[in-house]
């Protein structure tokens, strides 16, 4: 029996946690806060956004929405992120990717307060995450482990295959399977698309994380009897519906469905993570720069 795996389930509990740590906080004071700032008008973007904003509402974090023009020069969005670096009342800042050709995405990971940057992209928090001595892990790819701890999904010792090499997901999710400790210790093979014989490598995978963007390119051909396959890929397709697209993941879930093990859907699978483990990672900014201790699992 393959088991299909309720991500909105996973992250209510998360969600649960969190909002414990915003009442242990407000004991002492402290309001956890987190800035969204949208530098775009990408329509999957501005859900994003507001998603997390809502997120932030109903767990007791306030939320602050920054939005730029994404025809203003750069030095608009370094200015404002310099001014919430600043700001006592905002623990946590993430800036909505992609941001618009003209904008640098490195420096402006570089510009954030590595001690706000909840997103764990800052060199500073990339290279602690590589070190073991992570203080923000990026939120899908926590997210993932999450999943994975959940469902009593076992990484030790086990074969696992990442499809993809984004900064946001690839890279940190690797890291994070080849760590020492619970959620990691998995062989590990990033794939990406240079790589040759795809399916020879999946195939031979107890794990497979799809976030390769390309809508449907895993299917069941590609994995192996009792598998784990995690969709992280979001992609918008056109469709005839009143919203004009659907959302298709990386896995082609119909043909991967009866022979994995357990498979994540899309939607209602990694995505509400994403969001549950950006709350995680404002409440813990909040807790160390207040110094107030918080209990985050
Ligand atoms: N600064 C960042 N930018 C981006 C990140 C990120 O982690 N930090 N990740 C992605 C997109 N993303 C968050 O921003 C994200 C994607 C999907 C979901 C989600 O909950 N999806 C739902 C469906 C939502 C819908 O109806 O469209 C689901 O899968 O069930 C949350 C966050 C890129 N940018």
């Amino acid at each position: 029996m393959t088991t299909i795996i309720d991500g909105n389930d996973i992250a209510d509990g998360i969600r649960a946690e969190v909002s414990a740590c915003t009442d242990t906080l407000a004991e002492s004071d402290v309001r956890p806060g987190l800035a969204t700032v949208l530098m775009s008008d990408d329509g999957a973007s501005e859900t994003y956004v507001s998603m997390k904003q809502r997120a932030c509402e109903e767990t007791g974090i306030a939320g602050f929405h920054h939005e730029i023009d994404p025809e203003e020069p750069a030095e608009v969005l370094f200015d404002r992120i310099e001014e919430l670096n600043a700001d006592p009342t905002v623990h946590g800042i993430l800036v909505q990717m992609p941001v618009p050709d003209h904008v640098d995405k490195r420096e402006v990971l570089e510009r954030i307060d590595p001690v706000k940057d909840v997103d764990g992209f800052h060199p500073e928090n990339v290279g602690r995450l590589v070190a073991g001595n992570a203080r923000f892990k990026p939120c899908t790819p926590h997210g993932v482990q999450k999943i994975l701890a959940a469902e009593g999904i076992e990484t030790e010792g086990k074969d696992a295959v990442v499809v993809g090499r984004s900064d946001i997901v690839g890279k940190p999710m690797a890291n994070l399977l080849v760590q020492y400790g619970e959620g990691g210790n998995a062989t590990t093979t990033v794939c990406h698309s240079r790589t040759q014989n795809l399916a020879e490598k999946t195939r031979n995978a107890d794990i497979v994380i799809a976030a390769a963007g390309v809508p449907e390119m895993i299917d069941g051909e590609m994995i192996q009897e009792g598998a784990t396959v995690i969709d992280v890929g979001i992609n918008r397709v056109d469709a005839d519906n009143e919203k004009g697209y659907e959302l298709v993941g990386d896995v082609n879930f119909d043909s991967c469905r009866e022979k994995a093990g357990a498979i994540t859907p899309v939607p209602g699978g990694v995505g509400p993570l994403t969001i549950a483990m950006l709350l995680y990672n404002t409440v813990k900014a909040a807790s160390i720069q207040s110094g107030v201790s918080v209990n985050l699992p």
